[in-house]
């Protein structure tokens, strides 16, 4: 793996409570991860030997061309997903060897998604679909206020059908930040919606991490969307080819495509 502009690792372990003082480790510490899927002749090597550390607070976007690896690295990273070789912590959790129990409960503690689809439940209200996850999170947030910061106080009462794919997708962002996640992983979470809206949810990503340094990992196939990390990561043939460090962050609202 090249690195040009690999930053020094410094941040909080991910596994302390939000507003906890910064620790030594990286929230995400991987060496020589693999992922093989399927054997013999029908064998698809998914990530190859990708060594990454991710600090606390950053906001990483994953770019590269269909089947790089970019899902296959997040599903792993959030847990969904578990490695055929190498290392990978998640603080001082080793994510490598954990079993599904384990897995379970890192996910639901640790990890919000976004995905490109919003899933979510069309019987429920938007105040009723963020409760699902409130209702067994540890420290949640109010519904209200994750309602609140993606904006859609007016249309709380509102049924899935009720509402734009934009709007779905920052009920989905709502539910996602609403446990207070160490982590953020969004899976093309603009893939399914026009420039404005794709924009606008852009900016409701960007605004909770700004407001809250969780940090963030979203996947794009729009290069313009790099503009917004501290970090991009280029994935190609599974590979981590390439970190690139923006000395300069743009907010959503500056971007162009
Ligand atoms: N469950 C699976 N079984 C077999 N192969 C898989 C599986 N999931 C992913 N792959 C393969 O692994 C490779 C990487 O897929 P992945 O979805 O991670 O790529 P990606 O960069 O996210 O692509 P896209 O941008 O199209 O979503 C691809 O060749 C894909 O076909």
């Amino acid at each position: 793996m090249a690195r040009d502009a690999e930053g020094p690792v410094a941040g909080a372990t991910g596994l302390a409570p939000p507003n906890a003082p910064p620790a030594a480790l990286p929230v995400f510490h991987a060496r020589g991860l693999c992922k093989t899927y399927g054997a013999g002749a029908v064998e698809v090597r998914a990530l190859r030997d990708v060594d990454l550390d991710i600090a606390c607070g950053e906001f990483i976007v994953l770019l590269g061309p269909s089947g790089s690896g970019k899902s296959t690295l997040l599903n792993i990273l959030g847990g969904l997903d578990v490695a055929s070789a190498g290392e990978l912590r998640f603080g001082t959790l080793d994510l490598t060897r954990a079993d599904e129990a384990t897995l379970t409960d890192y996910r639901r503690r640790h990890v919000g998604f976004v995905f490109q689809f919003y899933n979510l439940i069309p019987s429920l209200t938007v105040r009723e679909n963020v409760a699902l996850v409130t209702d067994i999170a540890e420290h949640p947030m109010p519904v209200d206020e994750a309602v609140d910061r993606v904006g859609l106080t007016p249309r709380r009462d509102h049924f899935p059908a009720q509402l734009s794919g934009g709007e779905q997708q920052r009920v989905a962002i709502a539910r996602a930040i609403a446990k207070r996640p160490d982590v953020l992983l969004c899976d093309e979470p603009t893939g399914a919606l026009d420039v404005h809206t794709g924009k606008l949810v852009l900016e409701v990503i960007g605004g909770v991490h700004r407001d809250t340094g969780t940090t963030t990992l979203v996947i794009t196939h729009n290069a313009a969307i790099a503009a917004m990390a501290d970090r991009v990561f280029h994935m190609g043939d599974g590979r981590l080819q390439r970190v690139q460090a923006n000395a300069r962050k743009l907010p959503a609202s500056a971007l162009s495509w």
